[in-house]
């Protein structure tokens, strides 16, 4: 509190830079001396450049950052522009975040009194922002930090959004926003916006990956991920695999996952719930969870390389896995779209077995929504309630574009924080290092932080929050949308909605008729790239099982269709020609005919 009454500079050269401690999608952290007031801090530097189309969340973020007033909150002391980079100045945990904790020392997650004491806190946090109107939407165990004296806030307001907003930050509650794993079933399916009720649904997910090391699902690619959560009953703690865990532990989790938003508790009412009865207080914590630990900074850089490493080692097994995973997503973004078939193909590929022996998902029992309908409900265009003009284009733009930008990708698992090496641990819930931290950074300042530059570098991935943002020039994604702007993925993996700042109007009635005339020429190109793919798949298929001979191909039942389409066109045209000729005659008959007329008149004249 001391600190806060005090001025921090804005200035860069006020700060000495140390090591980095951490990095996210959109920025890295670094320890940091604020030189005149003698105080070591955090500070979050954006590069502007990289991020110049996403400004608008940045901008909400410094600015959530700067007015929230909350012990369990992460606030930002100030902030400044220092060339192309933004610099966020905040208190600096020490402990780094429970995932960081985690990763380094607890790999099979912590105790049940240790995860209800940090849950406690972080419904508090939440607690005020649901008050203030503001929805997190990205709480995860990486967002949770932890203080040396075992305090806990709760940090990273980039995905935040103020449900008393209007206009353009209003609608950003209909996107796509937030980390597949963590994400709540109505904020995927898109259909009817979402409110603070997705924070509960979160904060159940985190409950679970604490309990566990790794959030449910986090072995699956994206779209697996965002199926299972639709299609199957919701993750628990399991009552053989989690004995150790108590019976509130187990209704507190079932409590917050409750596919229906409305049923899922406030957060205040849930700091109620008997479970919060096992928190104890900092100390508890500090004692439990950070006794012995090195410091964050070269525990963080131990992380990197220990990823760095296995990378290297698991080579062959993670090109594999990576080509494995290109498929899957190439398979997933493609079909984002109409391909109803091949998306319940894909839910097909959720093997039963994994269903069943997924330890993230002990509750196998399918719910009672079909693939068709949660496809239907996740992707139908023909909703009257969703489909905008330009979410459409979006849509078969991205159908169309994606594979073919995608296989450029070096990374293309966007699951939450999930990065190249991690692909080799399935059951990581995220890297500790977030997705460009073995990427090469441009530094902002002092050399010294030059030696903790990483040795490997790797293409940022596509992991942590979701959603989809139109005229981002920072993207390894791009696809052209119909009228030639460019609709791009970067950082977070970003799918669905428009981008606030593209101004897409509001979908509504009064779109809904624009959007209808668009339907028949998309369904007909729909149509006609189902029937290609299919016909390449029967091509490759055909192939691969060593038959060069393309002629002997059997027919499939559309091809015969068509086959006979042709010859009946053939025979009509036939008909036609034969007919056209004989009025040809018939007209030269009578041409004849009046000329003989006009003859005979001019004669009797
Ligand atoms: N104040 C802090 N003190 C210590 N470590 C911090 C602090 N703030 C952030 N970190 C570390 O840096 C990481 C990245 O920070 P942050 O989550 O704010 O970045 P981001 O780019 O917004 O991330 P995300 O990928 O979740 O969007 C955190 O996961 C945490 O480990």
């Amino acid at each position: 509190m001391e600190t806060r009454k005090r001025k921090f500079p804005v200035d860069a050269k006020d700060y000495k830079l140390y090591e980095e401690v951490g990095e996210g999608v959109s920025a890295s952290v670094y320890r940091a001396l604020c030189i005149p007031l003698n105080e070591i801090v955090a500070i979050k530097v954006l590069d502007l450049e990289r991020c110049n189309n996403d400004l608008d969340g940045i901008r909400r973020e410094v600015q959530t950052m700067s007015l929230i007033d909350h012990p369990n909150l992460m606030r930002a002391y100030c902030s400044f522009t220092t060339g192309h980079n933004l610099w966020v100045v905040m208190p600096y945990m020490s402990g780094g975040s429970c995932l960081h904790i985690m990763k380094s020392s607890f790999p099979e997650g912590f105790e049940e009194r240790v995860i209800a004491t940090m849950l406690r806190e972080v419904l508090k946090a939440l607690v005020y922002l649901h008050a203030h109107g503001h929805i997190h939407r990205d709480v995860k165990a990486g967002n949770i930090l932890v203080d040396f004296n075992g305090s806990i806030k709760l940090a990273d307001f980039g995905v935040s959004a103020c449900m008393f907003d209007s206009g353009d930050r209003q609608r950003s509650r209909n996107t796509f926003v937030g980390t597949p794993c963590w994400m709540a079933p109505e904020v995927m399916q898109q259909l009817h916006g979402y409110d603070f009720k997705a924070d509960i649904w979160s904060f159940g997910i985190t409950a679970l990956e604490l309990a566990h090391g790794h959030a449910p699902f986090s072995k699956h690619p994206p779209m697996k991920v965002l199926l299972m959560t639709l299609q199957n009953a919701p993750p628990g703690l399991d009552y053989e695999r989690d004995k150790k865990f108590t019976k509130s532990f187990r209704d507190l989790v079932a409590t917050c996952l409750v596919k229906d938003p409305k049923k899922r508790p406030s957060s205040e009412k849930l700091l109620k719930h008997p479970f919060f009865k096992h928190a104890k207080n900092a100390d508890f914590l500090q004692r439990s969870i950070l006794n012995g630990l090195y410091p964050l900074g070269d525990r963080y850089r131990m992380l990197k390389a220990k990823e760095a490493d296995l990378l290297v080692e698991n080579k062959e097994l993670y090109e594999d896995k990576e080509q494995l995973s290109q498929r899957e997503y190439i398979r997933g973004i493609s079909d984002w779209n109409f391909n109803v078939d091949d998306l319940k193909n894909q839910a097909a590929l959720i093997d039963e077995n994994d269903e069943i022996l997924d330890a993230d998902n002990h509750s196998n029992a399918r719910s009672h929504d079909t693939t068709d309908e949660i496809v239907e409900e996740c992707f139908d265009i023909c909703d009257d309630d969703v489909a905008t003009v330009d979410n459409l284009q979006q849509r078969i733009h991205t159908s169309l574009k994606a594979s073919d930008q995608e296989t450029k990708r070096d990374d293309i698992r966007p699951l939450g924080r999930m990065q190249s090496s991690q692909k080799m641990n399935n059951n990581a819930s995220g890297s500790v290092l977030s997705n460009n931290v073995l990427s090469h950074k441009k530094l902002v300042s002092n050399d010294e932080r030059d030696h903790h530059q990483p040795k490997f570098r790797i293409d940022r991935s596509y992991s942590g929050p979701v959603y989809l943002q139109k005229n981002n020039m920072n993207t390894s994604l791009s696809v052209e949308n119909v009228s030639g702007a460019v609709v791009q993925q970067k950082g977070r993996f970003k799918v669905t909605e428009a981008d606030l700042s593209s101004k897409v109007p509001v979908v509504g009635p009064t779109s809904s008729v624009q959007a209808a005339s668009l339907l028949p020429p998309l369904q007909s190109i729909l149509q006609h790239n189902t029937a290609q793919r299919e016909e390449i798949l029967r091509l490759m298929e055909h192939v691969e099982t060593g038959n060069s001979d393309f002629s002997q191909i059997a027919p499939t039942p559309r091809e015969r269709e068509l086959h006979s389409q042709v010859i009946q066109l053939q025979q009509s045209m036939g008909c036609l020609v034969e007919q056209l000729q004989l009025q040809k005659m018939i007209n030269v008959e009578l041409e004849k005919k009046l000329s003989d007329l006009v003859k005979k008149n001019s004669i009797k004249e």
